[in-house]
């Protein structure tokens, strides 16, 4: 049985983690941490937890928590994180950071879109946790940077097409949409109810979302050329879930069965990727609480620009669910196991 840190485990990430390792075989969630509710019960800031899992949320201290667990997900804010990291790797724990803070290889990147890196050195040794693009090195790390909402969402959507060299790399603009549980648990006025129920709008327009350096870094080793992107996200008023759609130039005519086909090549064989049939569209509501990502492709019948629809919940597949499927892959475990049988709502 592996001994599992949760740290962060009172914010939405953190309590997604305990919902899916809570019923995972091979795992023991033995110590979970909150800045606000230590020495609660986690079930008392969730009730919908009570007499399932009851334990106790401990302050933050990463020696005494390195002692007596196998593995830590870090489910913090970026710059919390990256305060408590290099602890658990000098104690040789395995380390799985929901948080941006190891996400960008290049410290500078990183320094202008959050603020100056406080252990750059560690950044080599991160790995971007997408297992679809990248299994073999994320069962060897120790360091594995957990990636973000949006990106997963935009990274999986164009991956076959920029791998497969079908479109102009340059041409890529990404309209996305999350659930308001993208933005954390904690109060923010722009969250609250009267502020998100019943509107739905754009924020961080005009190439300022954090995420943007995140994609484009991805995006730009996929196709083997730096890329700039176009990606306006917006709030949904819903609890979970981003949908994105993705606009791209191809380099010449092609046909949505074509591309279906090239996509579901790519993704043969994948756990958590579903390559929809043509004409069938992806929707939150399908992926929800669970780890998958559907994709839909489709052209544009008088542009000619092809549009990829990608869906996932971005507490699962978009954060929690694919931290597990990297834990999986780091200790060797089976790579779905804990994840699949998630309860998808019909
Ligand atoms: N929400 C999402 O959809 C996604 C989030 N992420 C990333 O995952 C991380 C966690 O996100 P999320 O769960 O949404 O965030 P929340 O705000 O919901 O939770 C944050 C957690 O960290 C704790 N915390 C905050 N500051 C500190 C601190 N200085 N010291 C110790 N503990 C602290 C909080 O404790 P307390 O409750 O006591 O305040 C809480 O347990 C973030 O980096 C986020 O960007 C990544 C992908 C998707
Ligand atoms: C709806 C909403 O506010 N979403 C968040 C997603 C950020 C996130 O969780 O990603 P990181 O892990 O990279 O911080 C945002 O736009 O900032």
């Amino acid at each position: 049985m592996l001994k599992v840190a949760i740290v962060g485990a009172s914010g939405y990430t953190g309590v997604e983690l305990l919902r899916i390792l809570h019923s995972h075989p091979e795992v023991a969630v033995t110590c979970v941490t909150s800045e606000q509710s230590a020495g609660r019960p986690v079930s008392s800031v969730f009730p919908s937890l009570r007499g399932r899992c009851d334990i106790v949320l401990e302050n933050l201290e990463p020696v005494g928590i390195a002692e007596k667990v196998d593995i830590v997900f870090t489910a913090l804010p970026h710059k919390a994180a990256m305060e408590v990291v290099p602890t658990f790797m000098k104690m040789g724990k395995d380390v799985i950071d929901l948080s941006a803070d190891y996400r960008i290889h290049d410290a500078d990147t990183y320094g202008k879109w959050y603020e100056p890196h406080l252990n750059p050195e560690l950044l080599p040794e991160a790995v971007y946790g997408i297992p679809e693009l990248r299994r073999a090195e994320i069962a060897e790390a120790s360091l594995i940077a957990n990636p973000g909402c949006y990106p997963t969402s935009v990274i999986l959507g164009l991956a076959p097409l920029l791998k497969g060299k079908v479109i102009d790399p340059k041409s890529i603009i990404v309209d996305a949409a999350s659930g308001t549980s993208g933005a954390g648990r904690g109060a923010k006025v722009d969250n609250l109810y009267c502020e998100v129920n019943e509107g739905f709008r754009a924020y961080g327009v005009g190439g300022v979302h954090r995420h943007i350096p995140e994609i484009e870094q991805e995006l730009s080793l996929l196709a083997g050329i730096p890329l700039n992107i176009t990606f306006t996200p917006h709030l949904v008023p819903m609890d979970r879930g981003i949908l994105s759609t993705i606009y791209s130039q191809p380099g010449g005519s092609v046909k949505a069965s074509d591309l279906i086909a090239l996509y579901e090549a790519f993704y043969d064989g994948e756990p958590f990727v579903r390559v929809l049939p043509e004409g069938v569209l992806p929707s939150t509501a399908h992926v929800r609480g669970s780890n998958f990502c559907d994709i839909g492709v489709t052209v544009d019948q008088r542009t000619g620009r092809v549009i990829v629809i990608s869906a996932i919940d971005n507490l699962v597949k978009g954060a929690s669910g694919q931290a597990v499927q990297n834990m999986n892959l780091m200790c060797g475990l089976p790579e779905t196991l804990g994840l699949d049988l998630l309860p998808v709502f019909p």
